[in-house]
């Protein structure tokens, strides 16, 4: 059985939190304010780079009038330096080609800017794997919108299934009638219960048997 499996990137196919966190206190530096823990900028992960910076001013009280220039520095800070940290979660790259080896085509729908999920998915050799790659700015909508999903499978010309690590992503999923994999090692806020899912993993070896498993 084939056909297509598209990814979440961060949280779900690689742990970036490390290099996100990183950036953003680099930036916060700048503006003369204390760093972040991994953790808190963990939970800003998963909306996209405005909610992210959202969240890290309004943690730190900062201006409103300081925060585009905060999130122009988070970027610039990012895109310079965004793997040093950064690794694909264990037993990926084999479950990638095993899933190409069974026919399926793979792709990636993101909430992170196009621009920097494609150097990201360079510099670690994972672009190989992935034949369309949609993320921020490449559609006017972002998820838990429905259309850049939906466009990632019209691309690939074939229908499947979402890989993801948040709630955004089980809303994503469920909006474009697409079934949802969980893979519960990532950035969630909420319980695996809380997030609707056909199925849920937290190994990556786990992930082709599961592609065979019955619509529930
Ligand atoms: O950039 C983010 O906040 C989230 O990115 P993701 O959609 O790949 O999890
Ligand atoms: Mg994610």
């Amino acid at each position: 059985m084939s056909g297509a499996v598209v990814f979440d990137l961060d949280g779900t196919l690689v742990h970036s939190a490390p290099d996100i966190h990183a950036a953003v206190n680099r930036a916060l530096a700048e503006q003369g304010q204390e760093p972040l823990s991994l953790g808190a900028v963990t939970g800003f992960i998963g909306d996209g780079v405005p909610a992210l910076i959202a969240g890290v001013a309004d943690d730190r009280g900062i201006a409103p009038e300081r925060r585009e220039t905060l999130m122009a520095r988070y970027l610039f800070h990012y895109n310079a330096d965004s793997v040093a940290l950064t690794r694909p979660f264990p037993g990926l790259e084999r479950t990638l080609s095993t899933l190409i080896g069974s026919g399926h085509r793979l792709g990636v729908c993101t909430n992170k800017p196009e621009g920097s999920a494609r150097d990201i998915l360079r510099l670690l050799g994972l672009d190989r794997y992935f034949e369309v790659v949609v993320g921020a700015g490449s559609l006017p909508q972002r998820k838990p919108h429905p259309a850049p999903l939906l466009h990632c499978f019209e691309r690939l010309d074939a229908q499947g299934v979402y890989v993801g690590d948040s709630e955004v992503d089980g809303e994503c999923a469920a909006r474009a009638g697409v079934p949802f994999l969980l893979f519960t090692g990532g950035y969630r806020k909420r319980r695996v219960a809380e997030i609707p899912h056909r199925e849920a993993f937290g190994r990556f070896a786990d992930l082709p048997g599961l592609m065979a498993a019955p619509a529930a």
